[in-house]
């Protein structure tokens, strides 16, 4: 495997009785956007801060580069990040605190001004910082992981906190990221966030990897077997199909979604019945469809489950 980018290879932790990681293993390619997506207490920030050297492990290694992070003289040269947008000094202006962490680095003046503007902060980037909004301390923070000019950037939940026009500028912002031959790991734990942004996807479950795969590739995947059924006699239908060993989830009144069997068995099999039904068509998974299957048995908290009708 390319050393380029980011490597983790069996990664184990536990906090106590907690397994927070539990044989955690993907590659961060450059040239794409990669999206770190799975529910509250997946394992994510664990994941980063393995990465970056902050936790230690109790089995496994995290590479980048082809080097642990720590191994770096000037490892925002290598990789920069944005793990909490709030660690920062309130009473120092956004620059000034760019300009720290840039002399810590042996970078110039000039190259904090250069990120500053690539952010859209310049207007605020002599205000103090604890006056700024969320959004704008994402801005900062991502100002930060860019001034090493590093081949890869990793940020947790960047979108937090962002209002509609920071959502839609932070997604052409990774992506362009991306397009300059970066390796870029974004987490999130809302799978719409990342859409338009990821072109891969790692989708995690309680600390191991459920899914690994281009974004392509997974709704192909979800929408096999997916069926847009539309019928007056919906019950009747509903026993049919379950018996059938089908799983049958929202829609309105007459219409729904039929998992498990193909459109030519969902008519054959209504057809033998003599369901009545005036739609049968395939139906394309959304990326929401395909994150509550993958995650749906891996997820520790979840606020309101998914419309399901019980059969
Ligand atoms: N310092 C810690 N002490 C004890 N348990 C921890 C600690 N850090 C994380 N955990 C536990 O490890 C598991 C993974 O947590 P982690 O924060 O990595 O998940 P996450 O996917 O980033 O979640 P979130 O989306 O809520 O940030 C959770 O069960 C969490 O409670």
């Amino acid at each position: 495997m390319s050393a380029a980018g980011i490597v983790v290879d069996g990664l184990r932790k536990r906090y106590g009785a907690t397994v927070a990681l539990d044989g955690m293993s993907f590659a961060v390619r450059p040239g794409v956007v990669t999206g770190l997506v799975g529910p509250n207490g997946a394992g994510k920030s664990t994941t980063m801060r393995v990465i970056l050297g902050l936790d230690a492990v109790d089995e496994g290694t995290a590479l980048v580069g082809g080097r642990p992070y720590r191994s770096f003289r000037h490892p925002l040269k290598h990789l920069g990040s944005l793990l909490d947008a709030g660690a920062l000094h309130p009473g120092r202006s956004g620059r000034d605190h760019l300009l720290w962490l840039a002399h810590a680095q042996g970078l110039t003046a000039r190259r904090v001004d250069q990120v500053i503007e690539q952010v859209g902060l310049a207007p605020a980037a002599r205000r103090k910082a604890g006056g700024y909004s969320l959004g704008m301390r994402q801005r900062l923070g991502i100002a930060a992981a860019l001034l090493g000019d590093p081949p890869v950037v990793m940020l947790d939940e960047p979108f937090n906190g962002m209002d509609p026009d920071g959502i839609i500028w932070m997604r052409g912002f990774l992506r362009s990221l991306a397009a300059q031959g970066r390796a870029v790991l974004v987490s999130s734990h809302l799978m719409n966030e990342v859409q338009d942004t990821a072109a891969h996807l790692v989708v995690i479950g309680r600390g191991r990897v459920v899914a690994d795969a281009g974004l392509a590739e997974l709704i192909a995947a979800a929408s096999r077997n997916r069926v847009a059924l539309r019928t007056t006699a919906a019950a009747q239908a509903l026993r049919v199909l379950a018996e059938a060993g089908a799983r049958v989830t929202g829609g309105g009144r007459d219409a729904v979604v039929v998992s498990g069997l193909s459109a030519e068995q969902v008519v054959a099999l209504l057809g033998r019945s003599a369901v009545p039904f005036s739609e049968v068509s395939a139906h394309r998974a959304t990326l929401e469809d395909v994150y509550l299957e993958l995650t749906g048995g891996a997820v520790e908290f979840r606020a309101g489950a998914p419309s399901e009708v019980a059969l």
